[in-house]
């Protein structure tokens, strides 16, 4: 997968403009990600389908200029992500039922202090619970392979098992992590728009082993999924 791509201009037509009734808005990372939510969604015209490019700022402010240009009733962050061991296998799914942003705060020498904690505001985004339970229906009926649970968005990709121990505790329950979720959710949720992510784990959080990464087999998984998403969603 090259991930080294700019994110896309978003384009609005103007009859998109004059479509407000129920349209939902998939933001990827990277065009490989796009592509694959575009294979499984056959085309459907309800669903725009756009790359963000990587990390939450990119995430945040594409898909905030997108929100400012049409009309959606849904945002989704999907594409390809991390488990956390126990929680979520490579291969399988996971829909969020929060968005958290795990790295956004300060360390201190008893440890990491979140800008909740310093009162500055909130690093989480809580998704609707009916939503979750709806999409995560409908993948299961679609046998496929799915955990609900925290996503946490960082900056850096994990890459020890200390990071991946620390990560998992400053956030119970912690069953994936990607680079994009809090900044796509923050967008929406501006614009008091519902929010959903979705990862393909494509590798563990833990230890880095690039070689162990199966991303074809996440796209695949992520495509799967797709297909069943506009039937649920729309
Ligand atoms: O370390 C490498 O060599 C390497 C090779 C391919 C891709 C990467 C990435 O950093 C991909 C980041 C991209 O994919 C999402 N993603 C996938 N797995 C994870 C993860 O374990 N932790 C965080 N992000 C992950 C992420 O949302 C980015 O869009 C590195």
């Amino acid at each position: 997968m090259n991930l080294d791509q700019k994110a896309e201009k978003p384009h609005v037509s103007s009859s998109r403009r004059r479509q407000p009734g129920m349209r939902v808005l998939v933001m990827t990372a990277v065009s490989a990600e796009r592509d694959a939510v575009l294979r499984g969604l056959h085309s459907d015209t309800r669903v725009d389908v756009l790359v963000a490019g990587v990390g939450p700022v990119a995430a945040a402010v594409n898909t905030a200029k997108v929100l400012a240009t049409a009309e959606y009733s849904l945002v989704v962050s999907a594409g390809i992500g991390g488990g956390f061991p126990g929680r979520a296998e490579v291969g399988s799914l996971v829909v969020a039922n929060e968005i958290v942003a795990a790295d956004l705060g300060v360390e201190t020498p008893e440890g990491f202090c979140s800008l909740d904690e310093l009162g500055f505001g909130s690093t989480r985004v809580q998704v609707d619970a009916s939503l979750v339970d709806r999409v995560t229906g409908a993948l299961l009926a679609a046998k496929l392979p799915v955990n609900t649970g925290p996503v946490l968005t960082v900056s850096t990709v994990t890459g020890t098992a200390t990071s991946a121990t620390e990560l998992a505790a400053r956030v119970p329950g912690a069953t994936a992590e990607a680079m994009e979720g809090y900044g796509v959710a923050l967008a929406a949720h501006d614009c008091g728009l519902p929010v959903l992510e979705i990862r393909a784990i494509s590798n563990m959080v833990g230890p880095r082993d690039r070689a162990a990464w199966r991303i074809k087999e996440a796209l695949d998984v992520l495509e799967a999924a797709s297909s069943v998403l506009s039937e649920v969603l729309l």
